[in-house]
């Protein structure tokens, strides 16, 4: 029997991502193959913006997608989240040049009490919510904190497109394929503060530390890679990443959904007190999911360094959410 269409929200529809997110999720590559899609999309009541997303349906109507069971537009969150499984919260505006994440907290942390009061008023009890809109770690805990009505749990940042640069990174590094990398993840923010940490990662069952054996290169050359890859892309191509971001909402929300088949991965998700990370905070860690709900890997050694990185970003983190103590009540 065909499965019941899920709904997918998705915020800022007629924005870079957005352009990059939504042929793949009607296309099934979010949800699975076999998984039909409603999609609920949701723009700025502005006319350009609204006319905007009607020419970004209309191209989506003309790929004939099998699994599209539905699309609306919006520009109301209380109408465009209504029964929502799925919400991709990207509408938020970019950094330019010059800028760190933190500075759009100001812009765009207002949107993220209103989305998630919506969330809260009308949205499935089960949804799974991923903030992609910068500072995402930050927003998604404004949104949280906004739907006392929905768990927390339901409530993730995006960092899987610092995991995803980090397996890119490693796999260069070694000579190994992305595929083959396993037991990679990234703490903290969505911001140069991030640690990736590769202590545990194994290649074929081989330690990735011991073949990398480069203390210098993980200080030096791959954590300030990684952790600014976002900047580097804006002053390549003027614009911040979109493709590569839309492809990492998709792996996050996949693998969610889907499971992980006892891989690790990394989420941004509500800390429940692991490696001493105050309870609440939106923080990456290293999680396995199964049966949509995800795990964070616990018991794992942290050494002296590693403390330090882990320190460095929450103590970002905690000042951020310092700055917007007035919006979460
Ligand atoms: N977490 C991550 O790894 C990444 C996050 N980002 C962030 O994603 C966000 C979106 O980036 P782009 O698509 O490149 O920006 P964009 O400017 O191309 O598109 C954003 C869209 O959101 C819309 N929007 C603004 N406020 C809205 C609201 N309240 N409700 C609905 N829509 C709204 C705008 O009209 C615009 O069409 C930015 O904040 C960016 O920094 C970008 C890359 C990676
Ligand atoms: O850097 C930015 O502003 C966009 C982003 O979050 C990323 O590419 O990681």
């Amino acid at each position: 029997m065909a499965k019941a269409p899920m709904r997918v929200a998705v915020t800022g529809a007629a924005g870079q991502i957005g352009y990059s997110l939504l042929f793949r999720i009607a296309n099934g590559d979010m949800l699975g193959k076999d998984q039909p899609v409603i999609l609920q999309l949701l723009e700025i009541p502005d006319e350009k913006a609204q006319k905007a997303l009607k020419g970004v349906m209309m191209e989506i109507d003309d790929c004939a997608f099998p699994l599209l069971a539905g699309m609306s537009a919006h520009s109301d969150p209380m109408t465009a989240f209504k029964d929502i499984d799925v919400a991709l919260l990207v509408g938020a505006r970019p950094r330019g040049p010059g800028m760190e994440r933190k500075d759009l907290l100001e812009a765009n942390a207002q949107i993220f009490t209103v989305q998630g009061k919506a969330l809260d008023a009308v949205a499935s009890r089960n949804v799974k919510v991923l903030v992609v809109g910068n500072p995402a770690n930050t927003n998604a805990y404004i949104a949280m904190k906004s739907a006392p009505n929905l768990p927390a749990k339901n409530f993730t940042a995006m960092l899987r497109l610092d995991h995803n640069r980090a397996l890119s990174q490693i796999a260069a590094k070694t000579g190994k394929p992305v595929a083959s990398i396993e037991k990679l993840c990234v703490w903290g923010n969505h911001s140069p503060t991030m640690y990736a940490d590769y202590r545990f990662a194994t290649i074929d069952g081989q330690s990735v530390k011991d073949m990398i054996n480069d203390a210098a290169w993980n200080k030096d050359t791959f954590l300030p890679t990684v952790g600014k890859r976002g900047g580097a892309i804006i002053e390549a191509r003027g614009l911040s990443s979109a493709a590569s971001a839309a492809n990492a909402a998709i792996d996050h929300v996949h693998d969610w959904v889907l499971g992980t088949n006892g891989k690790w991965t990394t989420m941004g998700i509500p800390s429940d007190g692991s490696y001493d990370i105050p309870e609440g905070t939106i923080f990456g860690f290293p999680v396995t999911t199964e049966n949509g709900e995800y795990k964070i890997i616990s018991g794992l050694a942290i050494d002296e360094f590693s403390r330090e990185r882990i320190n460095v970003t929450l103590n970002e983190l905690l000042e951020e959410r310092e700055g917007v103590k007035h919006l979460v009540g």
